[in-house]
């Protein structure tokens, strides 16, 4: 099957007087159809440069310095469009009419995205009016139906809400809606669930599933929670400083890790065994310096499997292949055919 996403070798630098930070630094990854990938790494990573990147939303002064970003857009013919993203103007018409309409987005925080002096309904419509020709009523219409299915009580009286006037929960629920309207090819989630209390979390992550087994989405997840990840997942990108450490199916990247630096994320998440008052393993250190360009493994001074060993230092990144779907960066492991 075709990917709905493919991203190759994705570089994304920001400028500073202090020097440069390579936010993203050569990332390659594709989603299929029905599909969701889940990205973690801690704060500061490169998680949300890499959803801006694909919407052209990187503020500045950050700069996708190389790579591509593939979507197949259906035009009714057998083979769809190819678009790279990268290629665009991201002020242009094309990538204006990308957004929303081929890639939805939803956020942490709903109040950021939403208008405040706009009710939700007129929000949602507004984005039908942009993206599809339909009549201010069939648009309203639309929007109350979106509304229903992303459980939103009384939807006809609900989207002439304004969005302090609903709950954290609901206005998170209404960005879904809006997000979606448009029915979309590819959603990217970025941290959606974080400011939610766990069991609004749940109730948000299984919407999600329903919605993307009902419109058959490919679904970009960004969190920092192994938890939610797990929950929603089918492949997972682990990512640090930029670059991908390992990249597995789901049970796999849980059963079975192999990236040091993958190990010790699991090993601080509490478990349903966890005794309570056990105190959880945390990774030593920080990120590295972000405006130090770092040829060999940036976990490399944080690692407690690699002994200090300079071939962790030194050797130049590399991905490379334990089988076909999963994929590692950790020179320790020596494995051949690197990809
Ligand atoms: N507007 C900006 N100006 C300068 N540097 C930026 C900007 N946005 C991001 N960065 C840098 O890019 C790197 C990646 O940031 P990014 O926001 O993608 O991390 P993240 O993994 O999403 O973290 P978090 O979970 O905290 O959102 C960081 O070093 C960050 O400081």
């Amino acid at each position: 099957m075709n990917p709905a996403l493919d991203v190759r070798n994705l570089r994304v630098h920001f400028l500073l007087d202090e020097g440069t930070v390579r936010a993203v630094d050569g990332v390659s990854f594709s989603v299929e159809p029905g599909k969701t990938l889940g990205i973690v790494g801690e704060s500061g990573s490169g998680k949300s440069v890499i959803g801006q990147s694909i919407l052209r939303i990187v503020p500045y002064p950050g700069k996708i310095v190389e790579g591509e970003i593939i979507l197949q857009i259906p035009n009714g013919q057998d083979i769809p469009t190819r678009v790279n993203m990268v290629e665009l103007d991201p002020h242009g018409r094309q990538a204006r009419s990308i957004r929303g309409k081929e890639v939805g987005m939803i956020f942490q925080e709903p109040m950021n995205s939403f208008s405040p002096v706009h009710t939700i309904g007129s929000q949602i419509t507004e984005a039908l009016s942009i993206h599809a020709d339909v009549s201010a009523q069939e648009a309203r219409n639309r929007a109350i139906e979106m509304l229903r299915k992303v459980g939103i009580p009384q939807p006809e009286h609900r989207i002439d809400s304004y969005p302090h006037q609903l709950s954290g929960g609901m206005r998170q629920r209404a960005m879904i809606a809006m997000a979606l309207v448009c029915n979309p090819r590819i959603l990217i989630a970025d941290e959606p669930t974080t400011a939610l209390d766990v069991t609004i979390q749940a109730q948000i992550l299984d919407l999600l599933k329903q919605l993307q087994e009902e419109f058959g989405m490919a679904i970009l997840f960004i969190s920092h929670n192994l938890g939610v990840i797990s929950e929603i997942s089918h492949d997972v990108l682990v990512i640090y400083f930029g670059r991908v450490m390992e990249r597995a199916p789901v049970d796999v990247l849980f059963r079975d890790p192999l990236h040091p630096y993958t190990k010790a994320l699991l090993k601080s998440v509490p478990g349903i065994d966890t005794p309570v008052r056990t105190f959880l393993s945390t990774i030593e250190g920080t990120l590295p310096d972000p405006y130090i360009s770092i040829p060999g493994c940036p976990f490399f001074g944080r690692c407690m499997e690699c002994g200090g060993s300079t071939v962790c230092r030194d050797s130049p990144y590399e991905l490379t292949k334990v089988d076909d779907r999963h994929f590692v960066a950790c020179p320790q492991m020596c494995i051949p055919n690197p990809i």
